[in-house]
């Protein structure tokens, strides 16, 4: 084999835009005619953020647990596969949002795969208004903190969420945690990409300090037959019991045809009209803690319309 394939890590909480800044990332190294992977996790049993993934790209999708964990030497050996099969320039692998980011790496430089490849790095991407509000559980705000600490790029997402003030204190504060990072505020990850193609690995896989502390998320899925009620269905969420932290999936709303992708991060909702014409079973993921699956059941389903 040639040349060894980049390897990208995305991490960042749930809902904080690593999709995002994937899809932006997947466009610009198309356009420099590079062959591209993604291997992607979710905590579900479906994956809703792989409709972001154009068709020639080659994806794996690891489902239902996560590659810091119960999935780990899934990763190494998805990798190789990927590695012998196709020739690829570069892998980026998007974790969950609970992804404990050493474990990742020492899968990624697992000896199977280790010369194969060449880990590039690790790009955090944070929700500047739930890192400054800091509205979550001690564990999470740890899990948060890991995730910068490690990041060899972290990119301050939803700037447009907070006020310039705000901005200003929140870049001290992650320049603080880890100094030697590239940090870079961003509205949609919308940033200068060529930044994270020049990063480095700074740290190495023999850091095993921090304490392996889990989230104890709850996922679970929700089938959504008939048309929503959007507004209705906004409202309701906002009164759920428990930690919703995200929920995602495919919907259809009363008021207007056609298949919508759903959104809800830390208290915003989004709609987005789905362009691609694929047959996308109408469902939503529901990932939280202590969260009440039935509760959340009877509002999906008060917010439906009777066809
Ligand atoms: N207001 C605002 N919304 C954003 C921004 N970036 C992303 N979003 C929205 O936030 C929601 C979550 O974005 P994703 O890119 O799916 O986040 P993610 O980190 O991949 O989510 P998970 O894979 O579930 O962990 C979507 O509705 C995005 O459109 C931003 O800068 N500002």
């Amino acid at each position: 084999m040639a040349n060894k394939i980049d390897i990208y890590i995305l991490s960042g909480f749930l809902g904080s835009g690593k999709s995002t800044l994937l899809a932006r990332l997947l466009e610009f190294e198309q356009y420099q005619g590079r062959k591209l992977g993604v291997i992607m996790n979710e905590m579900g049993e479906k994956s809703i953020d792989s409709a972001i993934v154009p068709g020639d790209v080659t994806l794996k999708e690891l489902l239902n647990g996560c590659i810091c964990c119960s999935l780990q030497g899934t990763l190494s050996s998805q990798m190789k596969d990927m590695a012998d099969t196709y020739e690829l320039d570069a892998i980026y692998i998007e974790s969950t949002g609970a992804a404990h980011l050493i474990e990742v790496v020492d899968a990624c430089t697992h000896l199977s795969i280790v010369h194969n490849v060449d880990l590039k790095g690790i790009v955090t991407v944070v929700n500047a208004k739930q890192w400054l509000e800091g509205r979550m559980s001690g564990k999470l705000k740890k899990l948060l903190k890991e995730q910068v600490k490690h990041a060899d790029a972290i990119i301050v997402n939803k700037i447009d969420t907070i006020d310039e003030i705000e901005k200003d204190g929140l870049m001290e504060g992650i320049r603080t945690i880890n100094p030697e990072a590239v940090r870079i505020p961003a509205v949609f990850a919308d940033i200068d990409l060529s930044r994270l193609q020049s990063i480095k690995r700074k740290h190495t896989s023999q850091e095993h300090t921090h304490e392996h502390y889990h989230l104890h998320l709850h996922t679970f899925t929700v089938s959504v037959k008939n048309p929503v009620n959007r507004i209705q269905l906004e409202k309701k969420l906002m009164e759920v019991s428990g930690q919703l932290y995200r929920a995602k999936g495919f919907v259809r709303l009363d008021e207007t045809p056609g298949l919508h992708l759903f959104n809800y991060s830390y208290g915003v909702t989004m709609y987005e009209r789905c362009r691609q014409q694929k047959d996308y079973t109408t469902e939503l993921v529901f990932i939280g803690e202590n969260l009440n699956e039935e509760q959340i059941k009877t509002t999906v389903s008060e917010c439906q319309t009777n066809e």
